[in-house]
């Protein structure tokens, strides 16, 4: 298992945001939180990442082969360092700055250099520039913006910007990733372009994934298992079908009319 989230429990004066929630991502596997509005997926990321830290529970990572972290008390931009990068709800980009530049600070857990010898441009700083570019036109490549990279983010449309937010993310060579609402807003297109990246990652880049997403079908079509909470408790736990099967979840969230038999 890459992450392991054990009996977590979460709250903010009174509220339980987070009532015993447990879930394990494996290796390359695609992970979806799904539940009704305040159900508490928003609040597991924000453990995930270090934002808030439980009062109860514990959450355990995997960085390295062999090496299991516990990412409570951790930092969000120690927890990034540790290989748990993020997309979020509404785009969190430089609009003013390119498509290439905003990968490239994606990047910035990748120059291990001060800045003497930055400016002094030799070495291992230019090697790192050099590695550095490299892997920001794979993903240029991978993620199909070759015609923006050079645009400023705020001039492109908006499935494209989500779509560098989630190279940004790529750029630090995660171990997991973690998706906040990826197609949100999005029109059908720009949901399959989308979908179909999401895909890729997994499948070529054999990446670990937590996604939570509102939209029903992308989640049913797209992840290997998925978590249904409400009230901070996880209902149910399994593959789509069984999920979508689940008289609880039903009745708890998809309501009859969306009982989804695909
Ligand atoms: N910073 C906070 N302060 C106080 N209450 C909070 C805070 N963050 C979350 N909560 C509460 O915790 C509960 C879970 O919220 P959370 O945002 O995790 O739900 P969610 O499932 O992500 O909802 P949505 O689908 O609307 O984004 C809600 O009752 C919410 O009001």
């Amino acid at each position: 298992m890459i992450l392991t989230f054990e009996d977590v429990v979460l709250s903010f004066s009174g509220v339980t945001a987070l009532n015993g929630v447990s879930f394990e991502v494996g290796e390359g596997e695609l992970f979806a939180v799904i539940g009704p509005n305040g159900a508490g997926k928003t609040s597991i990321f924000n453990v995930l990442s270090g934002v808030y830290r439980p009062e109860q529970g514990k959450v355990r990572f995997k960085a390295e082969e062999d090496e299991d972290v516990d990412l409570l008390g951790k930092r969000p931009s120690q927890i990034a360092k540790l290989g748990i990068a993020r997309t979020f709800q509404n785009i969190e980009l430089f609009s003013n700055l390119t498509v290439i530049d905003n990968l490239m600070l994606g990047r910035h857990h990748h120059h291990p250099y001060g800045v003497l010898q930055a400016f002094a441009w030799f070495g291992t700083a230019r090697q790192n520039e050099l590695t550095n570019r490299a892997k920001v036109e794979e993903i240029v490549d991978f993620l199909e913006l070759e015609q923006w990279r050079r645009l400023p983010v705020g001039l492109l449309p908006y499935g494209v910007q989500k779509r560098v937010e989630l190279g940004r993310a790529l750029a630090s060579e995660p171990r997991l990733l973690l998706l906040d609402e990826p197609v949100a807003g999005m029109n059908l297109e720009e949901t399959e372009d989308m979908a179909r990246f999401i895909l890729d990652i997994r499948d070529e880049l054999g990446l670990a994934m937590v996604m939570v997403e509102h939209d029903m079908g992308l989640v049913m079509d797209l992840a290997d298992r998925i978590m249904v909470i409400d009230f901070g408790r996880p209902i149910r736990t399994g593959r789509p079908r069984e999920v979508a099967a689940d008289p609880d979840v039903i009745r708890a969230y998809l309501g009859e009319e969306h009982r989804i038999t695909s």
